[in-house]
């Protein structure tokens, strides 16, 4: 009989290209998946119903996907740091794999766990850093420090090699009836539901979990919709994207199947028009990585503003303000629209995202650590490096050398939603306006009568000559 190794899954929720479960392969046919179901994450106030319905979605297929090869994926709901190492206690388990993070918690819980098996004589290898096609210690300066601009970033990484995607996990040994025993005394449960967890998302969720669902979904936008990447993934009316980041969040889909995707597409491109959008597909890949490695080197990201000019800075934070940005009820069309499709999808088009960020920072002046935790609080790929970089880069307050960036809400729809189609699916009291109004944003009082829509609660021009001279001031002091 082969030895126990048990794998720790956590944002890795495939058994399909994960180099974690290839290199537990590789030392026996006996492995068993576990997920633990952490009340301290759970608990956290930043915790999105419509992420915890996807995650149990994609739990659920990953025990089918077990079941298919030969064995099965355990589920625990207690701290991660005594649960686990007792489990493996009691199961005689010869090591526990699991795949290392770049968030914060995640590495000091995991120092916790190794310290806990470490003296139960258990081994685990945990260097594998699947969730990334580079890990954070492989790209560096010319100075041997890391990045904290993306473009000299991305100018080496795409020059390193990537792994080919690893062998789908297979012939797998179960449990004995006896280790089964052993493992539902040790607090193993049935998978609970969202709601059991008490996180209620009634609407359908936009993007069906599951690896299968995903792959399907990788194949789909390499057929068609990545050879017009560069021109269509501005418009947020358009599906011009591929609405891969759930999945990428909780690792439903392996990156280097998504990377050897983008290089048999760009094999198969006929025009330069067609790789230059491949390209910036690509490069959207390198800013997932690009955050995740900032994060890891710079976890003080997480607390706030990178910058010093923004560390103290006067924010207003108006509280109905906040309100009204999060409700959809600015009076900006386009803001509104983007809060409404995130507030009923739990998904927001990137353009958009930019575009409330700005406006959340710039025009109320409000601080994007609100915005930041109102995203998590929503996001169905809510993760905290990426979402972290997005506000940071609209607020000014990060790494990014470009300083003040103010995004005008009517240039942007203009440029972005020319016909105001976007804007129309999410507000439906505009629906009869004409487009010439919502995309500049200057709707005639009388249309306000006859829809209830919000009148503008700030005035643009006036917010962002004030946000300039608080920044100037603040400045000056730091
Ligand atoms: C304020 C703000 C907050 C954001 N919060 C999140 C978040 O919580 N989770 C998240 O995954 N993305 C976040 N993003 C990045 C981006 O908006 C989403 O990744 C993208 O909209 C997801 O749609 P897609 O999968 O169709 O992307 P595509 O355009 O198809 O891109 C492919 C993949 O590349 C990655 N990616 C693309 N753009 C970025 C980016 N700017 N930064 C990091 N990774 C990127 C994602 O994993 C995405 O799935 C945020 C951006 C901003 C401006």
């Amino acid at each position: 009989m082969s030895d126990l190794i048990l794998f720790w899954h956590r944002r890795d929720l495939r058994i399909s290209d994960h180099t974690g479960l290839a290199a537990a392969r590789e030392k026996s046919a006996k492995i068993v998946g576990v997920f633990c179901l952490d009340p301290q994450i759970l608990a956290s106030d930043d915790i999105a119903p419509v992420r915890v319905k996807y995650m149990i979605g994609c739990l659920q297929s990953l025990q089918e996907r077990y079941q298919q090869a030969g064995s099965q994926l355990l589920i625990l709901q207690n701290d991660p740091v005594i649960a686990i190492p007792k489990l493996a206690t009691a199961l005689k388990a010869k090591a526990v794999f699991w795949n290392w993070d770049v968030e914060p918690y995640s590495q000091t819980r995991d120092l916790a766990v190794i310290e806990a098996l470490k003296t139960q004589g258990i081994e685990f290898l945990n260097d594998n850093w699947d969730q990334l096609l580079h890990s954070p210690t492989e790209i560096f300066s010319g100075a041997k420090t890391p990045y904290t601009v993306y473009t000299p970033f991305w100018k080496n990484w795409i020059t390193k090699s990537k792994a080919k995607p690893v062998e789908t996990l297979a012939n797998l040994e179960n449990l004995t009836a006896e280790e089964q025993e052993i493992s539902q005394l040790t607090g193993t449960i049935n998978l609970p539901s969202a709601a059991d967890l008490g996180f209620i998302w009634d609407a359908e969720l936009i993007i069906s979990p599951g690896e299968l669902v995903a792959q399907e979904k990788l194949d789909n936008f390499a057929k068609s919709a990545i050879n017009e990447y560069q021109e269509q993934r501005n418009f947020p009316a358009i599906d011009g994207t591929s609405q891969l980041s759930a999945a990428l969040k909780f690792g439903v889909i392996g990156m280097r199947t998504i990377w050897q995707t983008t290089i048999e597409a760009l094999a198969n491109g006929n025009s330069e028009e067609v790789n230059a959008s491949i390209q910036t597909w690509q490069k959207e890949l390198a800013w997932r990585e690009f955050y995740q490695h900032a994060m890891y080197h710079f976890p003080e990201l997480a607390k706030g503003a990178y910058r010093d000019t923004f560390k103290t800075f006067p924010w207003q934070n108006n509280e109905k303000y906040f309100q009204a940005w999060c409700e959809g009820k600015t009076g900006y069309p386009i803001v509104d629209a983007a809060m409404r499709q995130l507030n009923e999808t739990g998904w927001m088009h990137n353009r958009c995202r930019m575009i409330v960020a700005s406006f959340l920072t710039k025009d109320l002046i409000i601080n994007p650590q609100w915005g930041e935790k109102y995203f998590m609080q929503k996001l169905i790929d809510g993760d905290l490096s990426a979402n972290n970089g997005g506000w940071q880069w609209s607020a000014s307050s990060g790494m990014d050398p470009q300083p003040l960036r103010i995004f005008n809400p009517a240039s942007q729809t203009q440029k972005f939603d020319a016909e105001a189609e976007y804007i129309r699916q999410w507000i439906p009291e505009l629906r009869y306006v004409s487009p010439e109004y919502l995309v500049t944003g200057k709707i005639p009082l009388l249309d306000y009568y006859g829809t209830n829509y919000q009148q503008p609660i700030v005035d643009h021009k006036q917010q962002q000559a004030l946000f300039k001279q608080l920044y100037q001031q603040q400045k000056v002091i730091g």
